[in-house]
């Protein structure tokens, strides 16, 4: 077992929304095309809508669903009318929306509202309060806070991969409300607690992707919570590795890494190295040089890396088949041209077929897999930010909350 603990958080089946008002944050913040506006991705929409069904269906509440959508100022910061219409598309009920969050307008939507009836609030963050992060006492006595928390009479938190944020909608309403995390938030606690509370080994995380600062923080958080067996890199992660061993990349890799901002984390991922994580590397890469793609050895390398190489993705395959335990977070390669596919959806394929318990994070690689092959053994997160920043050990201030609130209104 491993030395991380997750706090105890209230769920449904200690607080009575039975045919009560009930305020339930959600996640439905979705990839946005820029120039259209247009949404390119819905599973968070389809993911919650289950959980919205499962809600009415067995408590009939008047329930009134609120989520953010992009930041202000981003090309993806857009109103959640298309939204409202996708929930209802796939929850099969007629999901009322309204244009305002916490006006007069909202508020009396809100009051009409009757037992079994759903509201989409329009996106949270057109409140000013909302992007802003402060302590739960003080959230809960913000503007947003203390305009709609009279108007219900529980919280319910469904927005796991917003639990990072310690804003008014995540951590105000708790102290102020009897509250409890939703059916997906708990889905997503089950399967955290499954990859740091259990015995079973070997343990093995894949890791890939551009975000290699906080990978490397995962990583130390790994070694001292002594979570993983092995750690396989791929994406810019194990182009950090190699070059901290020592292993020329060539010069086009390097500058790329320097362009990303990527080489000063040297020094970082030679001391993990040191503390003994167990990083495993590529031995072989499928580069791309004059329009060509390659499969070229480490020590030969020469073009552009865009995807692991085919002996590195058998062996990396071979592993993820034996484990007990798999978290996997971030492309292998650029999955945006298809010729470098082939690492992500082979690992995807050993995880499907292993008799592993699979979780798998974040908006890339959640991307890539094929939904029929999925079973009870895999977990696909709605989590990006909030997963790796929990498998990085902080606390998550939703969670933080929602115990707060449990001493506060549970004893
Ligand atoms: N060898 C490589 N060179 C350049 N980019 C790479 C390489 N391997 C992977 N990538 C890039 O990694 C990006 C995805 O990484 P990122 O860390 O954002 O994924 P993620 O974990 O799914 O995060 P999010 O949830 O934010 O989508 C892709 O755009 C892909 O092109
Ligand atoms: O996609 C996410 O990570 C969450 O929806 C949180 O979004 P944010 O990073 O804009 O707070």
């Amino acid at each position: 077992m491993t030395n991380m603990r997750i706090p105890r958080i209230p769920t449904l089946r200690e607080i009575n929304i039975r045919e009560k008002r009930v305020f339930m944050r959600i996640d439905i913040n979705v990839p946005i095309d820029p120039d259209k506006g247009e949404i390119l991705d819905d599973r968070r929409i389809r993911v919650h809508s289950q959980t919205i069904k499962e809600i009415v269906e067995k408590y009939s509440p008047a329930l009134v669903l609120g989520s953010h959508q992009g930041r202000p100022g981003e090309p993806d910061f857009i109103t959640l009318e298309r939204h409202a219409e996708l929930l209802s598309k796939y929850t099969g009920y007629d999901i009322k929306f309204v244009n305002d969050v916490i006006g007069p307008t909202a508020r009396e939507a809100i009051r009409k509202l009757k037992p079994g009836e759903i509201l989409l609030l329009d996106n949270l963050r057109l409140v000013s309060e909302e992007v802003i992060e402060a302590t739960p006492e003080k959230q809960s006595y913000t503007i947003f806070v203390r305009r709609l928390a009279p108007l219900f009479d529980a919280y319910v938190n469904d927005a796991f991969a917003t639990a990072h944020r310690s804003q008014p909608s995540i951590v105000g309403f708790p102290l102020v409300l009897p509250s409890a995390a939703g059916p997906l938030f708990e889905k997503e606690i089950m399967a955290l607690k499954r990859v740091v509370e259990s015995f079973e080994s070997p343990r093995i995380f894949v890791l890939g992707g551009t975000k290699v600062r906080d990978l490397l923080r995962v990583i130390e958080n790994l070694v001292r919570n002594k979570m993983a067996d092995r750690i396989l890199t791929t994406g810019l992660l194990a182009q950090l590795f190699l070059v901290a061993k020592g292993i020329g990349l060539g010069k086009e890799n390097m500058r790329f890494l320097e362009e990303k901002g990527i080489l000063p984390l040297i020094p970082k991922a030679r001391y993990v190295l040191l503390m003994g994580a167990p990083v495993e590397t590529p031995i072989d890469f499928k580069v791309l040089i004059d329009g060509e793609t390659r499969n070229v050895s480490i020590g030969e390398i020469n073009g552009k890396i865009m995807d692991i190489g085919e002996q590195t993705t058998r062996i990396y395959s071979e592993f993820i088949k034996d484990a007990k335990i798999v978290v996997m977070r971030g492309p292998a390669g650029v999955i945006e041209d298809e010729r470098f596919r082939n690492g992500t959806i082979k690992l995807l394929d050993a995880a499907y077929n292993s008799k592993a318990f699979v979780l798998i994070g974040g908006g890339h690689l959640s991307s890539m897999i094929d939904e029929s092959k999925l079973n009870e053994h895999i977990h696909v997160s709605t989590g990006g930010n909030a997963l790796l920043l929990f498998l990085s050990g902080e606390t998550l201030p939703a969670l933080k909350a929602l115990e707060l609130s449990a001493k506060m209104f549970l004893g």
